[in-house]
């Protein structure tokens, strides 16, 4: 046993001295080698992970997942932490340091992480990417919990990880902007998604707005019912009403409901029908794919269309979308073309989408493109209620419950169709001016009854119009009756 022991002294020592000549390719194995030897005499396992798999370019997923993992773990056992300042929100991320190790326990079992490095020699040439850093964790356990370690401790840390991940992450807008040229690079560009919108803030019937939250939720932890079923795993919804009433608000507050990144397709500046496969193609899992005002990108006069576009001999039988470039390019986009790409997204990479249509004209659009399958959830955002007021009332003057002035408010609610972002732009305190919340709340009582006047005098001469159109109606009856009357009576007198 003494042999052995000081055999294996004398070999890790004189792998030690090579570490600092060889690189790291011709070490792996020798390394390796002398794990094999020692771990017959040792009860401990041990689990590399490097950070860089295969040929070495692509970071490894499960690294960044055990990474976030151990963050939290180490953030209150290591004693020595890095501290990283992640993206544009200078947010400071706290990592366990290189040769750092920490403890972890999963169902009784006691488990060890470190974090190490191995940085080669720097006189050796090698064409590895990431040559100057070689980061990893190992694991260390007993050689007895092996099956549960392998089968259920590292699913459970890369699930964790992965949720960490995904709540950190920053979320992300992604928009296909016009080119001059329709090259070949990715059509997408994005920024950092940092929209405020929230469904606290949304001002709309609290017991619709539940039901919306509760339809989103199903679908974004639906992943196995939509795998029993043998459905690909999207949602479309359909977001109609005026303007102003908050469909983009919307759109922002699902975004952070679900922690999904969300892609604005602008219809107009997409080339043609394989552009459009592409640009959906390239879209990411739990994301949410918005096409804004569609009544407007897209010609859905359907049929009429066509038909006037084939009089003019124009016409190739399908509906086109126009861009209106400098030289007034014309997108070959079509609505089969959208309705194609958007069933082919599903069956070719359709997990964990949802898309998102918007009008202000829901009665323009083509049936086909609304019906259930496509736009399962039809939502109207409709003009300002008094439940919908208080929410804003309580987002721009923290007035949560009650004021004297409320219910002038709800009469004059009720009888005015005034749309969430006027009364949300009557609320909201002038800057420099010190308006306190009496005032604001009296400005907006003078823009409903503004409204109120308004539509009645819009609604008297509609009358007035009406009336004038029957009594023309009547009259011309009365011209042709007379007419007719005449007529006989001369053609009598000349018999
Ligand atoms: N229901 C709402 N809840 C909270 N704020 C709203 C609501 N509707 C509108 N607003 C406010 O009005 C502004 C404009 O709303 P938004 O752009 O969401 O309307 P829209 O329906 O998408 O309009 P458009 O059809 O013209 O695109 C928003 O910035 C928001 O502050």
């Amino acid at each position: 046993m003494t042999q052995v022991g000081s055999s294996i002294a004398g070999l890790l020592f004189a792998y030690k001295m090579l570490e600092n000549f060889l690189p790291y390719e011709i070490l792996r194995p020798i390394r390796r080698k002398i794990h094999k030897l020692t771990a017959s005499f040792d009860p401990y396992l041990e689990i590399t992970i490097p950070e860089y798999q295969g040929d070495g370019f692509k970071r490894s997923s499960a690294y960044a997942s055990i990474e976030r993992y151990l963050n939290i773990i180490s953030t209150k056992q290591a004693q020595c932490l890095q501290a990283n300042i992640t993206g544009k929100t200078k947010k400071v991320v706290l990592t366990m340091a290189e040769g750092e190790e920490i403890t972890d326990e999963y169902k009784g079992i006691k488990l060890w992480w470190k974090s190490d490095k191995i940085t080669p020699n720097k006189q050796i040439i090698s064409m590895h990417p990431h040559e100057d850093e070689k980061k990893y964790f190992t694991l260390t356990f007993h050689k007895r919990y092996r099956e549960t370690v392998t089968e259920q401790y590292l699913k459970h840390v890369l699930d964790e990880g992965k949720a960490i991940e995904a709540k950190e992450r920053q979320r992300k807008l992604y928009t296909n902007i016009k080119r001059r040229s329709w090259g070949t690079q990715s059509l997408w560009s994005h920024v950092v998604f940092e929209h405020p919108a929230s469904f606290d803030t949304m001002a709309m019937d609290p017991l619709k707005k539940q039901e919306i939250m509760d339809d989103l939720m199903t679908f974004a932890k639906g992943k196995d019912y939509y795998a029993k079923i043998g459905k690909a795993w999207k949602r479309g919804y359909l977001l109609y009403g005026p303007p102003g009433t908050g469909k983009s608000t919307m759109i922002a507050a699902m975004a952070n409901l679900l922690n999904y990144d969300i892609y604005d397709l602008e219809l107009t500046s997409v080339k043609d029908n394989t552009q459009l496969r592409k640009l959906l193609i390239e879209t990411s899992g739990k994301s949410i794919i918005v096409i804004e005002d569609i009544d407007c990108s897209l010609d859905l006069t359907g049929q009429r269309k066509k038909k006037k576009e084939n009089e003019d001999g124009d016409g190739d039988g399908d509906n086109k979308i126009k861009i209106d470039g400098e030289k007034n390019e014309r997108s070959q986009v079509t609505l089969s073309g959208l309705l194609n790409s958007i069933d082919g997204l599903w069956s070719a990479c359709g997990n964990e989408r949802i898309i998102v249509f918007t009008t202000n004209h829901v009665e323009k659009l083509d049936a086909a493109l609304i019906r259930s399958g496509r736009m399962d959830k039809h939502i109207e955002l409709s003009y300002c209620g008094f439940e919908a007021f208080k929410v804003l009332a309580n987002n721009y003057l923290n007035i949560d419950s009650h004021h004297d002035l409320f219910e002038k408010i709800r009469g004059l609610l009720e009888e005015t169709k005034i749309t969430p972002a006027d009364v949300a732009e009557n609320l909201m305190p002038k800057s420099g001016t010190g308006e306190d919340k009496e005032s604001c709340l009296l400005r907006l009582i003078e823009a409903l009854e503004d409204v109120k006047k308004k539509e009645i005098e819009k609604k008297l001469k509609a009358e007035q119009l009406l009336n004038k159109k029957k009594l023309r109606k009547k009259l011309n009856k009365i011209i042709d009756v007379v007419g007719r009357n005449s007529l006989t009576k001369t053609r009598l007198h000349s018999n």
